[in-house]
């Protein structure tokens, strides 16, 4: 850890010492040794990728699929419940990337129950997941350890070692060197900590919350619909305040009704650089309606808060993304009057189907 990283002190809660140690958790993933298998499963002719997990560990894959589909390879990113609702989807010729931080998520668990008594079809099985032991890991025929050591509660250093092992296959599947990811996965890191040590949101989060009747929602297009649909999660999980996460358009589709003073969308991955107008116009409008808008890249739009930077890599705005939603999390849950990270009624592992 170098000097940026604020000092742990007693009185931070479990949730936070981990937010603390995602750089630390990132660099041990770069350091790890590269797991054989992945190159050579990438170029066989996979009938179908599919791409699956419960929660934040699911959305982790969502760039994945993004990057694959628009390479021309027949992908598919549902979550594990759905998959077990729709198992015709899986051939014997597919490929199932399967992340979970507990490798023993209920649906993971039935999918693989399903998968080896011949249920569903015996596909190929990768599984992302911390635990060595986990059922996912055990029955994996490529176990992909994400090196994010232990979680106290909701997802942190597992959510983003997730993305750095996503960026990973992608790499595999794009034929990129390793040497360059794993360099890629350190400048993240880094990056991690700078946005850690200089980010300041508990104002913007007593403010989201000082309405009588607030609403709060997170949008996200294209790979940052990752980072809207994990903020939406982990806010609900950490400060128990009733958030929504939406993809891009999506919001437009009805949730724009609830817009004006009270309402606070946190917009992710909202970059000068970026051709698609849309999120500079979502912003305007919204602003226009006298509802909070909080930019998180470096696009400026009248009326609204910026916080971040610009892109420097994708799995860059992904991972600094998803450390302010942690941020954001924290601070609502202060301003909410609960423990930051601590379950009222859920627990670390979801076992129930
Ligand atoms: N409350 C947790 C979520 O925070 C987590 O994202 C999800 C997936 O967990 P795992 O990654 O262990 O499969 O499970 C639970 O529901």
């Amino acid at each position: 850890m170098t000097q940026d990283t604020p000092t742990m002190t007693t009185d931070l809660t479990p949730f936070e010492i981990d937010v603390l140690e995602q750089p630390d958790a990132l660099r041990a993933l770069a350091h790890a040794a590269s797991e054989v298998g992945l190159d050579e499963l990438a170029r066989r002719p996979w009938e179908r990728v599919i791409l699956t997990g419960m929660g934040s560990s699911h959305f982790a894959g969502i760039p994945t699929w993004q990057i694959l589909a628009h390479a021309g390879t027949a992908a598919w990113a549902i979550d594990a419940g759905q998959l077990l609702d729709t198992p015709g989807l899986i051939t014997p010729r597919s490929l199932v990337i399967a992340t979970s931080q507990s490798g023993a998520s209920g649906e993971i668990v039935e999918l693989i129950d399903r998968l080896g008594d011949g249920r569903i079809p015996k596909a190929h099985l990768v599984g992302i997941t911390s635990d060595p032991e986990s059922p996912l890991a055990t029955a994996a025929d490529l176990f992909l350890p994400l090196h994010s050591g232990s979680e106290a509660t909701v997802s942190t250093k597992s959510y983003l070692n997730s993305l750095a092992v996503h960026r990973q296959i992608i790499g595999a599947f794009t034929g990129e060197h390793r040497d360059i990811i794993r360099e890629g996965i350190l400048e993240v890191a880094d990056s991690v900590e700078r946005t850690l040590a200089t980010t300041q949101v508990a104002t913007l989060a007593g403010q989201a919350l000082n309405f009588s009747h607030y609403r709060l929602a997170t949008v996200g297009k294209r790979d940052h619909a990752a980072t809207a649909l994990f903020a939406g999660l982990i806010t609900k999980e950490s400060s128990k305040v009733a958030i929504e996460g939406h993809i891009g358009g999506q919001f437009r589709h009805g949730p724009f009704e609830l817009a004006g003073p009270g309402l606070t969308v946190f917009i992710y991955g909202a970059y000068r650089s970026d051709t698609d107008l849309s999120i500079a116009h979502l912003a305007d409008d919204l602003v226009a309606t006298g509802s909070s808008v909080v930019l998180i890249g470096d696009l400026r739009v009248e009326g609204a808060t910026t916080l971040g930077d610009r892109q420097t890599s994708p799995l860059g705005g992904l991972a600094t993304g998803a450390v302010m939603a942690e941020l954001f999390a924290i601070e609502l849950a202060k301003a909410n009057g609960v423990t930051p990270g601590a379950f009222a009624f859920g627990s670390k592992i979801t076992t129930a189907l």
